[in-house]
């Protein structure tokens, strides 16, 4: 359940909502402070064909009508954490309210992508979708990039590399009321579905963020204040979050968003995140151009992606992952 003392104080009318068909400069501007006071923003007038989405959405919910024995099944086998996840996140114990679908974004994968009878109809929705929020992905990276006055491309390059490394989960949220009908919790806890943490609260590793769900809600958003912050379900409208990286790429002027998803109490949720990352080789840093000031400190040191989640797949969901990554700490 999700503690007391996590409590909500503020509203969802101080998240933004960038209108992207506005003047580019206007909307550059928008997301550099998005990103510099939240990490987070929704987007509406994405171009984003909702043909996509919808075919996207619909595979999603055949896929997690199946019995789990199909779901496991779900073609090509993969190494933990990718497939099907059922509670299980990551590999160190944390749990949540929910299951997924976990898929690495490389062509071979998505030319594999099988299950049940219904594969070519499944990968060619997943491979539409990707192509269309990666788009998008790289589309908002550029603005950013603009805002802040950096060499055009300078973000999206990273995720445009051949073999960048991205993600695609499909997460599903059974409704409060399904999860206690399962006879999970006692007779007396009944009069009242509470709200189950679903995914647990933690920061996404890589460099943004586009997430979509349908019209329930569920995720939340920490601000800088420490509240947490429900944001209201709109199919139309993109979210998007600042991953750890782009703190990294910005020397701490983007936030890193910490976020979490609980269970609502008649429906069940459905989200989509694409993680666009860079390749494992890409070496990760302050960049130059962010550190205008000579005394400007350099808040973390260069690394690799590949470095980054050999040390990030050992933690805790809820762990920081940027610490061991700052400049105080010795690089030897
Ligand atoms: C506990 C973990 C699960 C996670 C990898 C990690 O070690 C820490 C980050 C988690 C996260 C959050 C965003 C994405 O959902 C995810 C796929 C990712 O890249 O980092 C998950 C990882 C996971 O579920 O395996
Ligand atoms: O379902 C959501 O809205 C959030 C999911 C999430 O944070 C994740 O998959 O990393
Ligand atoms: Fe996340």
């Amino acid at each position: 359940m999700v503690k007391e003392s996590q409590n909500i104080v503020a509203v969802d009318q101080d998240i933004p909502v960038i209108d992207m068909s506005l003047d580019r400069s206007r909307v550059s501007m928008q997301m550099v402070k998005a990103c510099e006071t939240i990490g987070f923003f929704k987007v509406v007038n994405h171009a984003v064909d909702p043909d996509v989405i919808s075919r996207m959405e619909q595979e999603a919910i055949n896929f997690f009508a199946k019995p789990v024995l199909e779901k496991k099944s779900v073609g090509p086998v993969v190494n933990r954490p990718f497939g099907y996840g059922l509670k299980d996140i990551g590999l160190k114990g944390d749990i949540g309210e929910v299951e997924y679908l976990l898929l690495h974004m490389n062509p071979l994968v998505l030319s594999q992508l099988s299950f049940g009878n219904d594969s070519t109809k499944f990968s060619s929705a997943v491979t539409c979708y990707v192509e269309a929020v990666k788009q998008l992905a790289c589309e908002i990276l550029d603005l950013t990039a603009e805002g802040l006055r950096l060499p055009p491309h300078t973000f999206s390059k990273l995720i445009r590399a051949v073999d960048s490394d991205s993600v695609l989960r499909l997460n599903h949220y059974p409704s409060s009321d399904q999860f206690l009908n399962s006879g999970a919790t006692k007779l007396s806890d009944m009069s009242v579905s509470l709200p189950r943490v679903g995914f647990g609260e933690h920061t996404d590793p890589q460099i943004l963020t586009v997430l979509r769900s349908n019209g329930v809600g569920g995720l939340q958003v920490a601000f800088p204040d420490g509240s947490w912050v429900p944001v209201s379900p709109d199919p139309s409208a993109f979210c998007v979050l600042v991953g750890d990286l782009l703190q990294v790429l910005t020397n701490g002027r983007f936030i890193s968003v910490r976020h979490r998803a609980v269970t609502t109490e008649h429906a069940s949720r459905l989200s989509m995140a694409y993680f666009a990352g860079p390749s494992a080789h890409a070496k990760i840093g302050p960049l130059p151009a962010i550190i205008t000031a000579a005394d400007q400190p350099r808040l973390y040191r260069t690394f690799t992606w590949a470095d980054y989640k050999k040390f990030a797949y050992s933690l805790r969901l809820g762990d920081n992952r940027l610490d061991i990554f700052c400049s105080c700490v010795d690089d030897k």
